[in-house]
Parts: C-alpha cells; structure tokens; sequence
C-alpha cells in the first residue's frame, strides 16, 4: 500500500517574485491511501497538479513536507530515494515518446532492464511479453526510435515499464495520442497487470470516458489538493463534484444529465456510452410496458445526501481560499515579474508596486542596447582591478545589479557554479609550495603560500564578476528584444550592403537554443531517475550515463533545427531588410539616459580606486 500524509510540494524557487514567502505550493496537504489490486485514476482541470502529484508518488520530486511510504516502508532516505522502494514503481511520462533515446527498440528495453541485474533469458523472455501484450510486431526492436510514429513511441515506452514488472504502474495520460483500436490493449494490460500480478495503478488522465469504466477508485484534485476521493459511480451520481472541480463530463453522465433535464431519469448509473444505451433501452421498454416507475429513484439526490456536504464545503474554502490568494498574489506580485511576463508591457502604475520594485520593472525594461552599453562599461572598469579594496567595490556594485536585476538568485548563480570549483582548485594548487632535496625529485618539504594563492583568487575573481554581469545581462533580456537591439545598433552597416538582419536572426536562433539544451538535459536527467533507477540530482546526469546520451542528445538538438526551419518555412519566414524594420524600432527612455550615466560614473570611481 501507498501511503501519503501531509505531502506538500513547494514550487521550485525560481520565481521573480520579490515577497517569495507568499508563493503558493503546488501541492498542499495530501493524504491518500493507495491499495494494491486497484486502479486509482487521477482528474482534474489542468494545472491542478495531477503530474506532479504523479511525480512526486515516483520520488522524481523531492517533497517538501509530510510523507509518502510503501508497503510501509519511507520513499525518501534523507535526500536520497530509498534503494528499497526504487524498484517497486514504473512510472509512464504525460509525453512517453520522449523518454526513449537508445538508438534500438531493443536498447530501450535493455535500458529498462538493466538496473534489476536480470539473466540474458529473463531479459529476453520479457521483452517478448511486454511486446506481446501491447501487440506490438517483433521488428520494431531491432529499429530506431526515430523510424516510428509517436502512438508506436508511446505503446513502446509503456511495454519497457511493463517489462520491468513493477509492482504499481505510474501512468500520466496513457491514451493520449493514441489511436483508439489500441487503448482496449492498454485497457488489458492494465487489468493483466492489476489481476494477474495484484499491482497497484495509478493513472492521471482527462479520458473519463476510457477510464471511468475500469478503474476503483478516483481522486479529483482542484489547485493542488484533493478536492474529493470516490468511487466512479458516486462521482457519476454526483456531477457537481465534477461541475465545481472544472472538470467536463464524461459522454454518458453528459447524457444522464441531459436526459434527466428532459424529464427522463435513467435508472442505475451508467458509466459508459453502452451503459448508457442499455439504461435508456430499458427506460423505453418499461415505458412501453405501461410501467413508468415512479420509484426510478433518482440516485443523484439520494447519493448527494451522503457525500456531498463534504465536497461542497471543501470547494468552498478552496474558493475562498483562492478568492483571497488571488488578491494577496496581485499585489504581491512584482513589477519585475510583470516586466518578464509581458515583455513591452505598459508599465506597472505606483500604487501597484513598491518604490523597489519599480526600479526593478524599469531595469528590466531598460533599452538592450543601454545595457550592451551599461555591460561594456562596467566590465572594463572591473578588467582593470588588482587591488582588493577595488575587487569589493566591483562586487559591491554586481550584488546591486544582481539585486536590480530582479533574477532569481538560483538562476544566476547556477552556471557560475563549475567556475566557483574552477576558483578553488586553481587558489589551492598556486598555494602550494613544494620542496626538493637537491639533485632529485623527492619532495622534502608541502608548504602554502598564501599570497600567490591569494593573487590567483584576485585575478579569477574579476573573471567571476564579469561572467556575473554577463549572465544578469542575458536572463533579463529577451531573445527578440536582444535580436532588436542587436540590429538597431548594427543598422548603419546596410549602407555597405552587410546583411545585418541574417546575422541578428542567426544570432537569436542561436540563443533560442540554449534553453531547449537545458530543456533536453532535464529531460534526460529525468529518464536517467526514473528508468535507470539512479540517483542524480533533478537537472544532472551521471557522468557513467554521459556516453549514452551523448547521441540521442545531439540528433534531438538536429531534430529541434529541423523542426524550426521547417515551421519557419511552413510560415514564410523571410529575412528583410532592417531599413524596413525601421518602425519596429525599440525606442528609448530617460531611463535608459539615467542608467547609461550611472555606468559612466561608476566607471569613473572603479578608475579611481585602480588609481589608489
Ligand atoms: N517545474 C515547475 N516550475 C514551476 N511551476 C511548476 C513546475 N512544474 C509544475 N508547475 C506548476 O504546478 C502546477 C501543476 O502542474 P502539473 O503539471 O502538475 O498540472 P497538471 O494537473 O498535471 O496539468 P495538465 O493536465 O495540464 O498536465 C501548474 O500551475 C504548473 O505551472
């Protein structure tokens, strides 16, 4: 059995938001109890937080308080997923075909199976069942992932967590994209799993219309919380549950409800649109038969009496709830994140934000060139530092900027993070000071010196400050506003005939590619924890697992480059002049006059303090 007590999940703290304290969970207060030999199926609206509850029962989220444990035994070792539970779950990501990278079905499967130390025979021998199951032809696996269509990827994906025969089947969104002659295989594989190895299935999904039917038991969340736990006849009878939760109906209470509107109640609750078939089939004979039943009970009312004073009072406090944390978060949220959600956006008016965070919206919405300016400026009075007094002023005014920026903190200083250790390890080595005995190369004597380990602190550390500034530059600027201001300041070399508009283009698809590279990391990061069963951090990969994915992660950078030079194609992107983009020109502020002074003065005392 699963349990879950009090789990609640933080949302990762990369929020521009200034007050971050008041940024809401993603998760509050979970508690549920999962039994082996059923299927639990998770609804909600979207966003409400069903993936992530997924994620978190899997162990690929840390939680931030309360519990989850199977079988009674804890999922989290401390910060590490326990080794004794690891294995018990398979989970299926909302997008299956993603997680598959290995350049044969095969190697998929081999992936899959390698972290349960399995014979050669064993492995083959599930493989073959897991393939049979989903009825899927035995040449798919000497082919490439590449070669098949994403319904064939999703199928494929589900048959490698079947074959490691988990004890619960974690499935996000299992029908979609896929046709719907093969969801009565999934449909089986589930029943198979859950009758003939008694295992546990949880599965989120929008399909009531697939799922109602089979599963026991549904939890229905609504802004992260479980707003009701039922069975699907007590939700079918009750549709407010659903109304209210903002979740559409499934065909046949769509059609039990339209009916009843209509004066008809359907007797029993159909779950399905041929329960519903069979229901009206009745109705009509029992009409026919000159027995219109006053007593088809209308078991709407009847089962609202008993679970529906629950339910209603949860969703009430929740829209309380809601309808005060909506006002607490509009006037709580910053200028800056304002700023980064609409790029150009009108700016945020006085009552609205505090005096600090209109500095922040003004900083970010300064003009990329001010910055280029701002940037160039700064960095060349940090360049020239070699005493400490004139290192701290520069640091002094990189935490301002750092500040003004309105970054998260997380966010700039994760990629500065290797050149830290690269900091250390250089201080330490130009510190140490060794020995000879004359005429050999035994080491007599391990001394430290700390003043040329000091020296190489200083130099490397205008370096740190420089890449800092650098990164502020970059997370607060846009890729458009980046490319705009790139042309604008380059626009005089179309007199000369320089195609500067390629360029810029060039240059911001370039930089568009950085977060997909991230985002492909992280993707592989999670395929490593969840189906190598390793322990890396969220966004890291084992260095042991590099060598696999080194492939798959440039031919899916070479898929994404194509796809984008086909969609712009599709679209009939061309490349124009910039003397006819002369009236997308970004204009400038008396902000942007103010802060190309500010860096001029703070050049002129970075000057000052060299000259000390
Ligand atoms: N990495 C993240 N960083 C910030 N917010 C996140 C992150 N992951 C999820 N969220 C937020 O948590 C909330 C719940 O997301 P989740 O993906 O769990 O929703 P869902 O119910 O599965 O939605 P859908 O049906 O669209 O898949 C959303 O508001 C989402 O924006």
């Amino acid at each position: 059995m699963i349990i879950i007590e009090q789990m609640t999940i933080g949302r990762p703290n990369n929020s521009n938001n200034s007050n971050r304290s008041e940024v809401k969970n993603i998760l509050t207060n979970i508690n549920c109890r999962l039994q082996k030999g059923t299927v639990t199926l998770v609804i909600g609206q979207t966003g409400s937080g069903k993936s992530t509850f997924l994620n978190a029962v899997a162990g690929l989220i840390p939680i931030q308080a309360g519990s989850v444990s199977y079988d009674g035994q804890s999922l989290w070792n401390g910060k590490r997923m326990n080794n004794a539970v690891k294995f018990k779950m398979s989970i299926l990501f909302q997008y299956p075909e993603r997680q598959l990278f290995a350049e044969s079905i095969r190697k998929e499967f081999y992936y899959s199976l390698r972290p349960l130390g399995l014979s050669r025979q064993e492995i083959t021998a599930r493989i073959n069942e897991a393939m049979n199951q989903l009825k899927l032809p035995e040449e798919f696996l000497a082919q490439s992932f590449f070669t098949l269509s994403d319904g064939q990827k999703r199928k494929i994906a589900l048959a490698t967590s079947l074959a490691t025969k988990p004890e619960w089947l974690l499935l996000d969104e299992p029908t979609a994209g896929i046709d719907p002659s093969s969801i009565p295989h999934l449909l089986e594989a589930i029943d198979y799993h859950k009758r003939i190895h008694n295992g546990g299935i949880v599965l989120v999904s929008h399909d009531l219309d697939t799922f109602l039917p089979v599963v026991d038991r549904v939890l229905v969340m609504y802004k992260g919380a479980i707003a009701a736990d039922v069975t699907p006849k007590e939700l079918c009878d009750n549709p407010s549950i659903l109304v209210q939760a903002q979740i559409g109906l499934p065909t046949s209470v769509e059609l039990t409800t339209i009916m009843h509107e209509q004066g008809i109640t359907l007797s029993g609750t159909p779950l399905t649109p041929d329960e519903s078939a069979d229901a009206i089939i009745r109705q009509i004979q029992q009409l026919t038969a000159g027995t219109a039943h006053e007593e088809s009970s209308n078991s709407l009312q009847l089962n609202s009496a008993t679970i529906m004073p629950t339910v209603v009072s949860y969703f009430s406090s929740v829209s309380h709830a809601s309808m005060k944390d909506n006002s607490d978060e509009n006037t709580s949220t910053s200028a800056a994140e304002e700023a980064a959600l609409h790029d150009e956006a009108a700016e945020p008016s006085a009552e609205q934000v505090s005096a600090t965070g209109a500095l922040i919206a003004a900083v970010q919405q300064l003009h990329p060139i001010t910055k280029w300016l701002f940037y160039l400026l700064i960095s060349s009075g940090i360049l020239i530092q070699d005493q400490w007094y004139g290192i701290g002023a520069a640091a002094i005014i990189t935490c301002i900027c750092m500040y003004l920026s309105g970054a998260p903190t997380r966010t700039i200083l994760k990629p500065v993070k290797p050149f830290l250790i690269f900091i250390l390890i250089s201080t330490f080595i130009s510190g140490l000071t060794l020995t000879f005995y004359p005429n050999s190369i035994k080491v007599a004597a391990v001394g430290f010196s700390i003043i040329s380990a000091a020296q190489t602190t200083k130099q490397l550390s205008v370096f740190l400050l420089i890449m800092l500034l650098g990164i502020l530059f970059a997370v607060t600027t846009s890729g458009s506003k980046m490319q705009r201001g790139l042309e604008q300041a380059f626009s005089f070399l179309e007199y000369f005939r320089i195609p500067v508009a390629a360029f810029t283009f060039s240059a911001s698809l370039l930089l568009k590619f950085v977060p997909t590279l991230f985002a492909e990391i992280e993707r592989i990061s999670l395929i490593t924890r969840a189906r190598g069963k390793s322990h890396v951090k969220q966004g890291s990969i084992r260095v042991r697992d590099a060598h696999v994915f080194m492939i798959p992660l440039i031919l899916s950078m070479m898929k994404h480059a194509e796809d984008l030079a086909f969609a712009l194609e599709a679209r009939g992107y061309r490349v124009k002049r910039i003397s006819r983009l002369s009236y997308n020109r970004l204009p400038f502020h008396l902000r942007d006059l103010f802060t190309t002074v500010t860096g001029v003065l703070l050049l002129a005392i970075l000057i000052i303090c060299d000259l000390k």
